[in-house]
């Protein structure tokens, strides 16, 4: 039975695509193609939804086993067709975005906490915030008081758990999305017609002191400096959410209250930690493909290796990686929860020949069955303010990954009142 599995799936992953179509297919010229692709935790609800099985045959080991094999053209699997490759500049639909086309580099606004914390400096950072959620969706983080022990640490101890042999990597490889912890490689190794150069292990944060237990134990100190990191993000992120929620106007609630209070009380918490290794043919594939993230915010830590790119104004832009900064971007429930007013933006990972690229992606939100709606601070229809997005949660998702929308909107896309699709 396993081996009629493991052929099912191995058919899936050919073409099967049934809830992906456009993805790989679309003409990826036009935002709508790109836009087709769902984030990573938008694709585990789907491994989630569907039962799904793996292969567990040769692609499971994965990109590092591929380059540490000393290969020196990209294997098939992994060469995107010419449209969806990362030096193809012509991403939009429009005359205008498609005429600025191309790449370039951005320096991405600056947050900085130490200023946040002064009351004399917060407005000012409030309102940098604010331009770059609006105008970006992406920022970075200086001044947050994370020790370089803890990041530092953390970027170390993820480095070395990719060196650890495949088979001691191979112990946490699970078909359970919702397992606290899980080994993979691509972006949905099980149904990309074509394969992410990165692989990835992936931490439930969760109940921290829960599921600490069931993180590896090799390296011996990963759960003891993954704990450590995965505190600092959560509480990095809470002081940035309450600075969100304060430039988008929204008052702070009595001590408990409030969309604060939920998130202190329980939030979703993961962990992904990402490894792009030296690529033979960087140009012909990504880390990871153009997406958007689901949750609240999420916060990037990377290592010296650029990679990262954002898409801004129909050009892609490679992020500047600023050692011991976060990299912050808005995710699908920020752009709901602020009505529009911050962007959940599509971003991707470029690879390069020489040098491997470790990051950690922290995704941070209220917990999955929480429907999320507008703010009403933020819905008021005669100040021409009206409510453009429909109450969100896990069922909604589902609903949406088995509807026709899947096909050729993104899940925000389809969350939209019908008012404003077109905006
Ligand atoms: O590797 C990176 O810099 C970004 C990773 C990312 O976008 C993600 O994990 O969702
Ligand atoms: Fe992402």
């Amino acid at each position: 039975q396993l081996q009629q599995q493991a052929a099912a799936a191995a058919k899936k992953d050919g073409g099967g695509h049934e809830l992906e179509d456009g993805a790989a297919d679309a003409d990826t010229s036009t935002t709508m193609g790109m836009s087709c692709k769902r984030s990573e935790q938008q694709q585990q609800l789907v491994e989630s939804s569907s039962s799904y099985d793996y292969d567990y045959g040769a692609l499971m080991k994965g990109v590092r086993h591929l380059s540490d094999s000393g290969i020196t053209r990209l294997p098939d699997r992994y060469v995107l067709p010419v449209s969806d490759r990362p030096g193809v500049g012509l991403i939009a639909a429009s005359s205008t975005a498609a005429a600025a086309g191309g790449v370039g580099r951005v320096k991405l606004p600056v947050v900085d906490l130490a200023g946040l914390r002064d009351p004399s400096q917060r407005a000012a950072v409030l309102a940098t915030l604010d331009d770059a959620c609006r105008e970006y969706g992406f920022f970075q983080v200086v001044n947050h008081g994370v020790g370089s022990d803890v990041s530092g640490g953390m970027l170390d101890v993820a480095r070395r758990f990719f060196e650890l042999p495949l088979a001691e990597r191979a112990r946490h490889m699970s078909a359970d999305v919702r397992a606290p912890v899980r080994y993979g490689t691509s972006f949905n190794q099980a149904k990309d017609a074509v394969l992410c150069w990165r692989d990835f292990l992936k931490l439930v944060c969760q109940p921290l002191r829960e599921v600490v237990p069931r993180w590896p134990q090799q390296p011996a100190d990963l759960r003891d400096v993954a704990t450590g990191y995965a505190a600092a993000s959560h509480a990095l992120f809470m002081e940035v959410m309450e600075a969100a929620l304060e430039a988008l106007g929204i008052p702070a609630p009595a001590a408990g209250g409030g969309v604060l209070g939920e998130l202190a009380a329980l939030a979703s918490h993961m962990m992904t930690v990402n490894c792009y290794p030296a690529c033979p043919q960087p140009e012909l594939t990504l880390g990871m493909p153009p997406h958007s993230d689901y949750g609240l915010l999420t916060f990037v830590l990377q290592d010296h290796v650029e990679g990262l790119q954002v898409l801004h104004a129909g050009r892609w832009l490679t992020v500047d990686p600023v050692p011991g900064s976060f990299v912050v971007n808005v995710g699908d429930h920020l752009e709901i929860y602020s009505n529009g007013r911050y962007k959940s933006v599509l971003h991707r990972v470029r690879v390069n020949s020489t040098r491997p690229r470790i990051s950690v992606a922290s995704f941070h939100s209220l917990p999955a069955e929480r429907a999320i709606g507008p703010a009403p601070e933020l819905v008021d229809d005669e100040a021409g303010n009206p409510r453009r997005y429909m109450d969100t949660d896990f069922a909604t998702f589902l609903a949406y990954l088995a509807s026709a929308d899947g096909k050729n909107k993104t899940f925000l896309q389809s969350r939209k009142l019908p008012l404003h699709t077109s905006s």
